[in-house]
This record gives C-alpha cells, structure tokens and sequence, in this order.
C-alpha cells in the first residue's frame, strides 16, 4: 500500500496523479479502493442545477472516475461519521468539490466552502435493515406557515412509503435526518432506530448493536410524531412497532374442529398450503383455516418447531400417529414432515413379515425377546427395561408361547394397546398357529378390543413364507 500526504482534490492509485489540480497522491490498497480518501470542499447541492437524484451527493466526473472506481459509491467523513452518502457524478460539480444538499450537509456536521476527507465505505455483509423507527416533526419553513393550520393530517402509512421509496438502497444511521415531502407538506424525520435482526434473532444473540444499515425493500419503516409535536400537523394511522410486530409476525388458525392457535408466522413456513396467509403483510393478523384437527395441528406444530430448530428429521412421534400426521402434512403442504412420516411407515412395512415359531425360539434363546400376542409377533427385546411391569416377567412367564392371557391379566387399561405397533415385526404363520403353546385362553371381549387397535397387521390367510423347490 502507498500512503501519502492528503491534499484537496487530490486521488491516485499507487502515486499516479489524476486531473490537473490534483497536487498530491493518496493512499489505495491492491483494489484501487483508497484508504486515505479524498479532500473535497463542500458545495451546497440546492444552489448547482445538478441532474442528481434526491439524497445522492454529487462529484465532478473527473474525480468520480477514480473516486468511485472499486467502490459501492459510499462514502463516510475521514474523520469519522454515522452518516453514509450516496455520491454520483454531475458535470456541474467542479473538480475538488462535493455538492451536499442541506440534510447532508446537517447530518455530516459540515458546513458550505468547508474542506473535508472523504474515504469510501465498504458495507458489512450483513447490512440490511429489518426495520427502522423514525420521528416525525415539520420542515421549518412549513412548521412557521403553518404554526396556524389546524386540522391538518399526514397519514403515516402513506409517509413510511414515501420515506421507503426515496431512502430505498441508501444508508441510513441513527441520528440522521431525512426530509420528506408528501402531499405539499414538508416534514424532517430523525432516525430513532435501527434493526439488521429481528427480535427474536436479536434474543440469540449475546451482544447486538445497530446504528446503520442498507434500506432494501424489506425493510419495515415505523414513524412517530417527535415529542412536542404541536405544529398544528396530526400523524394519523401511526403504527408502533410493539402493535406491527404482533400482526406481522404472528397468524390466527382454526383447525377443522374450530380450535383457535395465534401461531409464529416464521413456523409455517415449510406448509407451503399456507403461502398466501404466511405472506400475507396487512395490518390485520392474518387468519387462516386449516382442514386438519386440533390435536394432529398440534402435534403437527411440535414438528414445525423441531424443523426450524434444524432437529426435524430426528423428530420422534408415535407410529400410531403416523396415518394422522402424514394426512395432515399432506394437507398443509409440509413436504419434509410428509417425507418423515412415508419414511418411518416405510421402515414399519419393510420391518413386516410371517415368522416360523422355530425361528421365533431361535431368537429369543439368542437373547431376544420377541412374544406373541393373538398371533401377532412382539419385539420388545430394546423396550423391557421400560416396561411398566418391569424387565423380568416378560422374559420369565411370556417368551416362546402364546402370551394374550397374560395381557389381558395385568394390563387393567387399555394403554398398552397404543404400543403395539411400536414392537410389531409381524405375525406368526398361519401353518405353525396351532403348535404355539397357549396357557390359557384370553377373553373374546379382550380380544375384541385388541383387534380393533391392532387394524395394522398383515392378513396372513395366504402364505408368505417363501418356500424353495427342489427338483
Ligand atoms: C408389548 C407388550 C406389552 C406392553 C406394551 C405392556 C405395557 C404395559 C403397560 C403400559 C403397563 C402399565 C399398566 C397398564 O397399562 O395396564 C404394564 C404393566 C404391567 N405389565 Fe405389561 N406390557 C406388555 C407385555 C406384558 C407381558 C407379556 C406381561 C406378563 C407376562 C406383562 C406384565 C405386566 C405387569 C405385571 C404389569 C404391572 C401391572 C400392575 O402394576 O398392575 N406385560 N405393561
């Protein structure tokens, strides 16, 4: 890097002198952006007829061409300010000169004929603002005209777009001030506030600090009459950050059984059914109704929540549900929660075959613990330090016989059926039914019941084991 001494009008790369009253050199780093900047005298931009538009801060061409080489057309004081300008070029401006209109010219705390180091601005990756807070008060010229106006009205909404519009792919900081005009009345707004996160990114983060940032077309503008805001002009339709962010952020549903859930926008993201309502930016919450009922909605939310955690694919949920829930994702466009629902039923399917009663012993002398229960085969060899009626009579009363009496014995409610299809791996086959030993018969009514929370398990009145032909 070359440094050298500033001086006005002055810009170089690497010690070259550029224009004719250029009479030193200034510092540039290997992309030609320069460090040390240049020394403009400040012109007042409202008395040059400059084809600039408003906002933008003007140069001569001669100095725009190496000025601005390499560099986002930002630029910040030498000596350090919040303010950032936009600068363009205008062949009105002459060499070694800066045309700042008066707001500039404020908010940079420079004055007209002043001389004053410029250094680009090189804007932070993430510099977008989410929104910002302004108060509003009248120009002066207008607030002294008007001093005696009564009744008159600016609407807020109408002044947040019109400060969007005319400020949009500019910086702005906190502190700075902005004139705007809307319907004939003039007003200045101060910069009370600015966000890059949203609130509930700003609660992850330990330390967060904003005092700038680009205004895109996302940015949410808020503006506030100024305190003694008494010029005879009303801010009507103001909306405060705190009532925004609740309709913003936040979606009324209504499940098919007419159950209420106010629920984070962010949430239903992945239901891509719900664009429109998700999308949906009015005032007003937006409300949607979902064909889906409270209790599968719930337990569909619990997923959500998991996925934007990033923890959606280990999302544990009982197999019993998995009809219900993959129903509903298809329902509400949950592409990933459909996929994890069609995968762990595919897991349950593939898992599902006839068993021979000798390979049932087989497995359960090798340590298993697989029981039968009406027929249907049980693994529970991973769950019996879990049961409820401890890890031993299982293995001592139950293995290698047919154990529905002994359910029906110790299972007085109805809970244990809703584990069932967790442990099933399928039935014992039909040709070795009769050589399983039974201690004794359950009851039709236990059996009953058993069948009708089991509807999941294979028909096997034709045979499935694959048999092998000798010739
Ligand atoms: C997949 C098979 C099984 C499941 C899912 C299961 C589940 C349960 C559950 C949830 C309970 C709590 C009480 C209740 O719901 O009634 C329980 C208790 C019990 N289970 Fe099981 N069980 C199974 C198999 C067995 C077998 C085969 C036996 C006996 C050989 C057995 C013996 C007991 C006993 C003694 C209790 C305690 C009952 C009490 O405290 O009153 N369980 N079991």
């Amino acid at each position: 890097m070359v440094v050298g001494k500033l001086a006005r009008g002055a810009i170089s790369l690497t010690g070259n002198i550029v224009g004719k009253k250029s009479t030193a050199q200034v510092a540039v780093d290997g992309d030609g952006i320069h460090t040390d900047g240049i020394i403009l005298r400040v012109l007042a931009k409202e008395k040059l007829e400059v084809a600039l538009s408003t906002g933008m801060a003007g140069i001569s061409p001669d100095d725009a061409a190496v000025a601005l080489r390499s560099t986002s057309g930002l630029f910040v004081l030498k000596s350090g300010s919040d303010c950032v300008i936009t600068v363009g070029a205008s062949p009105q401006i002459p060499p070694g000169c800066i045309a700042l209109d008066e707001a500039q010219r404020y908010n940079l705390h420079v004055a007209e004929g002043g001389e004053h180091g410029f250094v680009p601005f090189v804007p932070p990756e993430e510099f977008a603002l989410v929104d910002l807070i302004g108060e509003v008060r009248l120009w002066r010229q207008d607030a002294a005209e008007r001093a005696q106006a009564e009744d008159l009205q600016i609407d807020a909404k109408a002044l947040c777009r019109q400060l969007a519009n005319q400020t949009f792919g500019r910086v702005l900081a906190v502190g700075e001030t902005v004139p705007v005009s809307l319907d004939g009345v003039n007003v200045l707004v101060r910069i009370t506030a600015t966000n890059h996160l949203t609130e509930e990114e700003q609660a992850d983060v330990v330390v967060y600090h904003c005092y700038r940032g680009l205004i895109t077309a996302d940015t949410a503008v808020y503006l506030l009459p100024a305190a003694g805001f008494d010029q005879g002009l009303q801010l009507v339709n103001a909306v405060t950050k705190a009532e925004r962010k609740l309709n913003h952020h936040l979606i009324n549903v209504t499940t098919n059984d007419d159950e209420e859930f106010t629920v984070k926008k962010s949430l239903l993201r992945s239901c891509i059914s719900l664009t429109k309502a998700v999308q949906h930016k009015a005032e007003e919450m937006a409300e949607v109704a979902v064909d889906v009922d409270c209790c599968t909605f719930d337990r569909v939310l619990l997923y959500l929540q998991a996925d934007v955690l990033g923890r959606g694919a280990e999302w544990n949920f009982d197999i019993n549900l998995a009809d219900l829930l993959l129903e509903a994702a298809r329902r509400l466009g949950c592409r990933s929660l459909e996929e994890l629902c069609l995968q762990k039923m595919g897991d349950f399917h593939s898992r599902i075959r006839e068993y021979r009663f000798d390979e049932i012993k087989r497995a359960n002398a090798h340590g298993q613990c697989w029981i039968i229960v009406d027929g249907m085969v049980l693994d529970v060899t991973r769950w019996l330090p879990e049961h409820p009626g401890g890890n031993t009579i299982i293995p001592a009363q139950a293995l290698d016989l047919e154990a529905a009496c002994f359910f029906e014995l110790y299972h007085s409610s109805r809970e244990s059926f809703m584990y069932l299809k967790h442990f099933y791996i399928g039935e014992v086959c039909e040709e070795d039914r009769a050589d399983v030993p039974c201690a004794e018969k359950p009851s039709e009514e236990f059996l009953q019941q058993l069948r009708e929370y089991t509807t999941f398990r294979i028909d096997t009145s034709t045979p499935k084991i694959q048999t092998f032909k000798s010739f």
